[in-house]
């Protein structure tokens, strides 16, 4: 029987992680990347750019080709940063098999249109079936071999335990779901959550400030994600409590150690990818839009734009009316 061959897009941290991931799983495995300097360090077992330090086994085919890494391919997981998924997907479009599933590995919603990353997919790639890759999942744990526990999620339940089913080896246990927008939702808003976390103990503010604000951005996560038709249990789920545990308190996090340097008043220019950034905006916007009370994303979006200081965000989310918990 010939090897399930899956293709990884995206060279980076979470896609060099994912495609050890796949090899790991008996995999036959093709990464693209555009940059080819990474290409060849992958090839040899390094990725030095986007995870220092870190070697690992060779046996990726990587490549700068993308047709040639989607030719007679499986399943493919795009693992781009959500921002880029609109661009990527259109470039896929001529070279991609009607029903090959894609796998969409980025957390995060587009920031011009407020559409989830699935919405994207079945736009532009309206033949081939969608799933979401999500959950607590360092890039560096998974590539050193870590146990890891994450949820493939598609709307054709089927679908999704048959990725899971596929994806899953020695140290990655896949969950399935078929709560598509809970577990995009989840996954999206934890990034801005982190940033805030991370604010709070850059400005020093305090492990009690820093646990009540993760408390209440879940609260924002669930009336979001109940205005999206996001089932609560998935939400309580990897992708979505997991997650905001994860990222609210590590520095690994790069959302969360872009919210230390925000809080720290420190440069924001030239770190690295912290998607709940753009998330903030769109986030701040749609529930503005449907009248969703989410005090902790204004706030995000305020302080990225420079509209209020830390002290003022803080005051702003102290003073506003008391209220019973449960409201
Ligand atoms: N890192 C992690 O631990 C995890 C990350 N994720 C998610 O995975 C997604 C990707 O993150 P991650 O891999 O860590 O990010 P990185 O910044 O490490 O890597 C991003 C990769 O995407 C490529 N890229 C960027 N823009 C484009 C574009 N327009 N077209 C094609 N390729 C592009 C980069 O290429 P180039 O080098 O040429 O710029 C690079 O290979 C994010 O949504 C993130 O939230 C999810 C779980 C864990
Ligand atoms: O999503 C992640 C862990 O699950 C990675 O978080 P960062 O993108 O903040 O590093």
């Amino acid at each position: 029987m010939s090897a399930y061959k899956v293709t990884v897009l995206g060279g980076g941290a979470w896609g060099t992680a994912l495609a050890l991931a796949m090899l790991r799983a008996g995999h036959a495995v093709t990464l693209w990347a555009r940059d080819s300097e990474s290409v060849d360090a992958i090839r040899a077992g390094t990725n030095p750019r986007y995870l220092p330090g870190i070697t690992f086994e060779t046996g990726i085919a990587a490549t700068t080709d993308l047709a040639q890494a989607l030719a007679g391919t499986d399943c493919v997981l795009v693992v781009t940063p959500a921002q880029a998924l609109r661009s990527v997907l259109t470039d896929v479009k001529p070279h991609i098999a009607e029903h090959v599933p894609l796998v969409l590995c980025a957390k995060g919603i587009e920031r011009d249109t407020g559409r989830l990353l699935s919405d994207i997919s079945s736009a532009i790639l309206p033949d081939n079936p969608v799933a979401a890759l999500s959950g607590p999942s360092f890039a560096t744990d998974v590539s050193r071999g870590l146990p890891t526990a994450v949820v493939v999620a598609s709307e054709d339940e089927a679908l999704a335990s048959a990725l899971a089913t596929r994806f899953s080896a020695a140290n990655l246990r896949c969950y399935s779901s078929d709560d598509l927008i809970g577990v995009e939702i989840g996954g999206a808003l934890k990034n801005v959550f982190a940033i805030a976390a991370g604010a709070v103990t850059g400005a020093g503010l305090g492990a009690s400030a820093q646990a009540a604000l993760v408390t209440r951005g879940f609260v924002e996560l669930r009336r979001i994600g109940a205005a999206f038709g996001a089932r609560p249990e998935t939400l309580m789920g990897l992708s979505g409590l997991g997650d905001l545990m994860l990222t609210c308190s590590s520095v690994q996090s790069r959302n969360f150690a872009y919210g230390v340097a925000l809080g720290k008043g420190e440069e924001l220019a030239g770190r690295p990818l912290a998607e709940g950034v753009a998330t903030s905006y769109i986030a701040a916007r749609l529930t503005r839009e449907r009248g969703i009370e989410a005090p902790i994303i204004e706030a995000v979006a305020a302080l990225l734009d420079n509209a209020i200081t830390i002290n003022e965000a803080v005051a702003g989310l102290m003073t506003r009316p008391l209220r019973a918990e449960a409201d």
